[in-house]
């Protein structure tokens, strides 16, 4: 495990918080929260019915020790959480609506953590991205002054760390949007060690092509400097030009990135997605992820493709958020 991940945990074990895991019976999910209850990281909490976690546990041969399981349907206080997501909603949810909506095990789970059960929430190895982090733009909402959450994968391999972002949630981004994103993918850098250099990316390096595509970057860029950011960035940049010096020399010589970026602001979902995906796949790094920016709790999604360290990794993040 890298310096950053060992850091991390030695940090959350120190306050022990509680992480909901709505998908209970997944093997990748039992398996991570097993080895974070044994390790004494956190204390997870696994939604879903309790013999059929319990009987897939036994079959994996997985031991559950005394993690918590909650089963929505029987849940003692369920009328009180549906009580706090009705007023919550404030009249876009009937009471008979909020019962059917909080039997879902991502609407639940969420509630949780919105009434204080629970410090912080993964999900998502099972459920769309959609269906996972709905719930969470909902109920828990992003911080005052933050106007869209974003998705940041933390790209890992060895002791070299990088920010992507938005590789998750906006799908068609506006410059205002891409600006706000660098802005708390820097903040995010941060939390993980990185001092942030942020490239707002494009198939275009200062005005190479033009397009209404690049010209939304060099707006976003635009913005985010007067916002009077206090990291250095730059855009309209293409890969190469963000991240090798001898091709930021050629293609952008006043850059004040200098070929050295480490957090990438992709200009669309199309392009963050698939990015961070190859980078994982093709460039064997690890993307532990997304991690979504700037809600007013922890909340975080994983990949279907995701393994088990991704679900304990990603984990390890929520709970630290949730110091
Ligand atoms: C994120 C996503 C699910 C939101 O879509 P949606 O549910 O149709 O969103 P809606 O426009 O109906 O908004 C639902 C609520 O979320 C809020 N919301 C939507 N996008 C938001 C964002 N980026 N940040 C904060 N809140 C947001 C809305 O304000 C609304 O709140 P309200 O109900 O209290 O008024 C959608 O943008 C999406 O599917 N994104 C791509 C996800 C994906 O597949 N990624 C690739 C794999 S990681
Ligand atoms: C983050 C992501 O791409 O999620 P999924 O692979 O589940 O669509």
């Amino acid at each position: 495990m890298s310096d950053l991940f060992k850091d991390l945990k030695e940090k959350v074990q120190q306050q022990n918080p509680k992480i909901v895991f709505p998908e209970g019976t997944d093997e990748r999910i039992l398996t991570a929260a097993a080895r974070l209850a044994e390790e004494n990281v956190l204390k997870p909490i696994l939604v879903g019915n309790k013999e059929e976690i319990t009987s897939r546990a036994k079959e994996m041969g997985v031991s559950l020790g005394d993690i918590e399981l909650i089963d929505p349907k029987h849940y003692p206080e369920f009328d009180s959480l549906v009580a706090s997501f009705v007023e919550r909603r404030k009249g876009k949810a009937t009471e008979e609506q909020a019962r059917q909506i909080l039997l879902d095990e991502n609407y639940f789970g969420t509630m949780l953590v919105y009434t204080g059960k629970a410090h912080g929430l993964v999900s998502g190895a099972v459920h769309s991205t959609a269906d996972t982090v709905r719930p969470a733009l909902q109920i828990i909402k992003t911080k005052e002054g933050i106007k869209k959450t974003s998705g940041a994968f933390i790209i890992v391999k060895d002791e070299e760390k990088y920010v992507f972002a938005d590789c998750a949630i906006n799908i068609a981004p506006s410059s205002a949007d891409l600006a706000e994103s660098a802005l708390v993918s820097a903040h995010t850098a941060r939390v993980f060690g990185i001092d942030p250099r942020v490239a707002l990316l494009s198939f275009s390096t200062k005005g190479s092509a033009k397009s209404a595509e690049t010209e939304k970057v060099v707006e976003a860029t635009e913005l985010l400097s007067g916002m009077n950011p206090d990291f250095p960035f730059d855009g309209e940049l293409q890969f190469d030009a963000a991240f090798v010096s001898s091709v930021a020399q050629k293609k952008a010589p006043s850059s004040p990135l200098k070929g050295e970026a480490n957090v990438f602001i992709f200009p669309g979902l199309e392009t963050g997605n698939i990015g961070y995906k190859m980078v994982q796949r093709l460039g064997g790094y690890e993307a532990i992820g997304p991690i979504l920016q700037g809600l007013n709790m922890p909340v975080n999604d994983l990949s279907r493709g995701c393994n088990e360290e991704d679900v304990y990794k990603l984990a390890l993040i929520t709970a630290m958020q949730a110091l």
